[in-house]
């Protein structure tokens, strides 16, 4: 039997191990359903009988050992279901490597790696999980003298074999044998292969930097960038995965908190865990977070529209507000109105005052002064809450309390005929139709009091805004007739129930020190993807809320597309005095190296070496006359489907929604037919050829792209948002010019690039 025969027999036996564990836990699900007797009964039946393989049972009470042992290892029916699912996944696959390695005086092991663990009868490791120490072995070490970390001790292996897979649908398509790294060709293969709607999985050529992310569990801050399409957002997801495992012991998927920029992009990663094994983690968007603090208001993001992307434009209102400056104040800011208190409202029904403000205040005042505003507000709630309770039962002697219940009872003893009548029950109820009649009439009092809506937040939140020193206004440029002006608008938007995010933000910080605010307190895990775009607020505010929870931040400030404060302008600042541990990813996995090195001209930071996988076709910029024209050249491209085009995905990606639209507006109805226009972030990709804005591609990638209309309207500024465009391409770039020149393609060097001339046609 050579090598390739082994590896064949050795993955059929595999699979067979793995239908019959599922088949197994597939059974224990059922008999779950029934009662224990039967059972018990039942289970020897039933399993035995559907135990594919003979041999693989030799007795009955081997067969049951191997049952108990699984029953211990997956018992709940949640478990089991997990269990299941990963089973499915492995049966198609159910290893990518495999290493072999002897331990000192030992006999040689052999090992597969998965994404999770498989044992056999004898409950011997058959695949052993990626994320296990022993694994790294694969990610990390050459053939010879190599280590491995476990329980904080060093083991030295020599690792006699590294051998990669190719296996899909159960069927062995390559093997190959490695020294060093991860094969280069098998890698090459890899990224050769054509995208999909959902981003994949990388867990079989994660490569050492992005291991050494994936596997970092001392770094409490972690900061990742790299360039685009280095694997920054799989290095990050692949991490989750390996967090999830590592911490098995206490740690749930909803202590983990994963913010993604937009909805569009959560559905394009969402399958990527499950692909591991792991329940998927809820992504979502820094609004969808606050909303759920701030429910009275209806949240704007008006950072992330277009209009303000496009506009490329600071708004230096939201830019102090999204910075930490503002935000540092709250807490001086409240210590100072402490003394005196904060702004209290009425406590009314109906429109009656039933406790005037001034009354809350002077009881405020008698609360202990040595206390912190949101301890004293305690106190005067359960004050208040007294206050309101002597007022109902003043309230319960009142005439028409007293007559409403007369009139109640009535209506108790006619429709109730058999009940006792005797005096003394008849003063029971009388007196707990009382109580229930007042209780209602005060329940809107009572709510006031438990929501601590006796103080006027809105109010106390424009009172904030307004003491704002000019000095700071003035660092930002705003003066003070804008401020004020804006703070009108705000007055106005929460009078209709809106906020703006940013507003938002700084009314809940507020809130939080003004009285006890009962945030969920269980992330222990957070992960922010493309932090270029998430302003240093919402990342302070995230950490004063989880002050446990470990941070990991990964994004590319080449691909700023909003014109907001960024975080990594902020970092020393947010994480002052603790330490961030910082990762570079420098090669692109995404974009072949002709692509990266014609975007590499609009990058505007100072830039790290930075290498490519593959080769391909040089970009290719197209020149036309007229927009007909270029619709007509487009057309006609989309339509040239060679064997392999015709399995791509395509993007035409263009500066703005409103030129997506009209494009979309001049194009063939059969052409149409077969795109898919893309302009809002709750819409989910169906189609293999997609029209979409540019600041909706982020983050995603194609086999090729079309930058559509790169002319006039592409301004000198526009630099990072034609990078983020040019990197969305793995395979093939075209950029489809008309109309005046843009200056941003006036420098560039030709030797990057390919030129198509349509005028010449004419
Ligand atoms: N180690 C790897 N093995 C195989 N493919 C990889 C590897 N690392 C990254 N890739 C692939 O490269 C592409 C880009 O990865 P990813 O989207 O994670 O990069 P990114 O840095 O987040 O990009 P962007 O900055 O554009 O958001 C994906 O198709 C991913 O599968």
């Amino acid at each position: 039997m050579n090598e390739r025969q082994y590896e064949e027999k050795h993955l059929a036996q595999t699979i067979s191990l793995i239908e019959n564990e599922d088949e197994m836990l597939k059974n224990q699900q059922k008999e779950l359903q029934k009662t224990m007797q039967n059972q018990l009964k039942e289970v020897t039946g039933n399993t035995i009988n559907t135990a594919t393989e003979e041999s693989f049972y030799e007795s009955v009470v081997e067969y049951r050992q191997h049952e108990h042992e699984l029953t211990l290892r997956y018992q709940t029916a949640e478990a089991k279901e997990k269990r299941m699912n990963t089973l499915q996944t492995m049966a198609q696959t159910p290893y990518f490597a495999r290493i072999d390695f002897k331990e000192e005086q030992e006999t040689a092991e052999t090992l597969y790696l998965g994404i999770a663990s498989l044992r056999d009868k004898k409950d011997d490791t058959i695949i052993i999980d990626w994320r296990a120490p022993i694994a790294n072995l694969y990610y990390e070490g050459e053939l010879g003298e190599a280590y491995y970390s476990a329980n904080k001790e060093t083991f030295t292996v020599d690792l006699l074999l590294k051998r990669q897979f190719k296996i899909q649908k159960g069927q062995l398509l390559s093997m190959v044998d490695t020294s060093e790294m991860i094969n280069d060709d098998f890698l090459l293969d890899i990224l050769d292969e054509t995208s999909s709607p959902q981003m994949k999985n990388i867990v079989s050529t994660i490569q050492k930097a992005q291991n050494r992310i994936i596997r970092d569990t001392t770094s409490k801050y972690m900061v990742i960038e790299g360039i685009a399409g280095s694997g920054k957002t799989s290095a990050l997801l692949q991490r989750i995965a390996f967090l999830l495992y590592h911490h098995r012991n206490w740690l749930d998927v909803d202590q983990v908190l994963l913010f993604s920029p937009n909805h569009l992009f959560s559905d394009y990663i969402s399958m990527v865990l499950p692909s591991l094994g792991e329940s998927e983690v809820p992504t979502q968007t820094f609004t969808t977070f606050l909303q759920k603090l701030v429910p009275n208001y209806t949240i704007r993001n008006a950072a992330q529209e277009e209009e303000q992307f496009l506009s490329g434009q600071d708004n230096p209102i939201q830019k102090l507000k999204n910075g930490l400056t503002v935000l540092n104040q709250i807490q001086p800011y409240v210590a100072s109105i402490t003394h005196f208190g904060p702004i209290f409202r009425d406590l009314k029904i109906n429109g009656q005052t039933y406790i005037k403000k001034e009354q809350i205040r002077k009881w405020y005042k008698q609360t202990n002064s040595t206390l912190p505003l949101y301890q004293r507000i305690q106190l005067l709630q359960t004050k208040l809450a007294k206050k309101v309770s002597g007022l109902q039962k003043d309230e319960a002697k009142k005439s028409w309390v007293r007559e409403r219940a007369a009139e109640k009872i009535d209506d108790i003893y006619e429709n109730n005929p058999d009940l006792d009548d005797s005096e003394e029950k008849e003063k029971q109820i009388t007196k707990q139709v009382k109580q229930d009649l007042v209780k209602k009439k005060f329940h809107p009092l009572t709510r006031q009091v438990s929501n601590y809506r006796f103080i006027n937040f809105a109010k106390q939140y424009v009172h904030f805004l307004k003491q704002l020193s000019e000095n700071t206004l003035e660092e930002y440029g705003i003066s003070a007739e804008k401020w004020e002006k804006s703070i009108q608008t705000i007055r106005q938007q929460m009078k209709n129930k809106e906020i703006l995010q940013e507003d938002a933000l700084l009314y809940f910080s507020l809130l939080k020190n003004i009285y006890p605010v009962n945030a969920e307190q269980k992330a222990r895990f957070i992960f922010i993807d493309e932090m270029q775009d998430f302003p240093p607020a919402q990342a302070a505010l995230l950490k004063q809320l989880f002050p446990r929870a470990s941070m990991t931040l990964c994004g590319d400030l080449n691909q700023k597309v909003f014109g907001n404060e960024t975080i990594v302008n902020s970092i020393d600042e947010l994480f002052n005095g603790e330490e961030v541990t910082r990762y570079q990813l420098t090669t692109s996995y995404r974009s072949t190296e002709e692509i990266t090195a014609f975007a590499n001209q609009f990058l505007s930071q100072e830039d790290q070496v930075q290498t490519t996988a593959r080769n391909g076709k040089k970009p290719l910029i197209v020149n036309s006359a007229f927009q007909r024209q270029a619709v007509d050249w487009l057309e006609n491209d989309l339509l040239d489907e060679t064997k392999q085009k015709a399995q791509w995905r395509t993007a035409i990606i263009g500066k703005t929604t409103q030129e997506c639209n009209e494009l979309y507006t001049l194009l063939s109805e059969s052409t149409k037919e077969n795109s898919q226009l893309i302009t809002s972030e709750n819409e989910f990709m169906k189609r293999s050829i997609v029209i979409i804005p540019a600041y909706l591609a982020k983050g995603l990638e194609f086999d090729r792209v079309y930058a559509w209309h790169v002319g006039e309207n592409f301004s000198a500024d526009d630099q990072l948002i034609f990078y983020t465009i040019a990197t969305r391409a793995m395979h093939e770039l075209n950029v489809i010019a008309f109309g005046q020149n843009s200056p941003l393609l006036e420098n560039i060097d030709p030797k990057t690039y390919q030129q198509k001339d349509l005028m010449a046609e004419i």
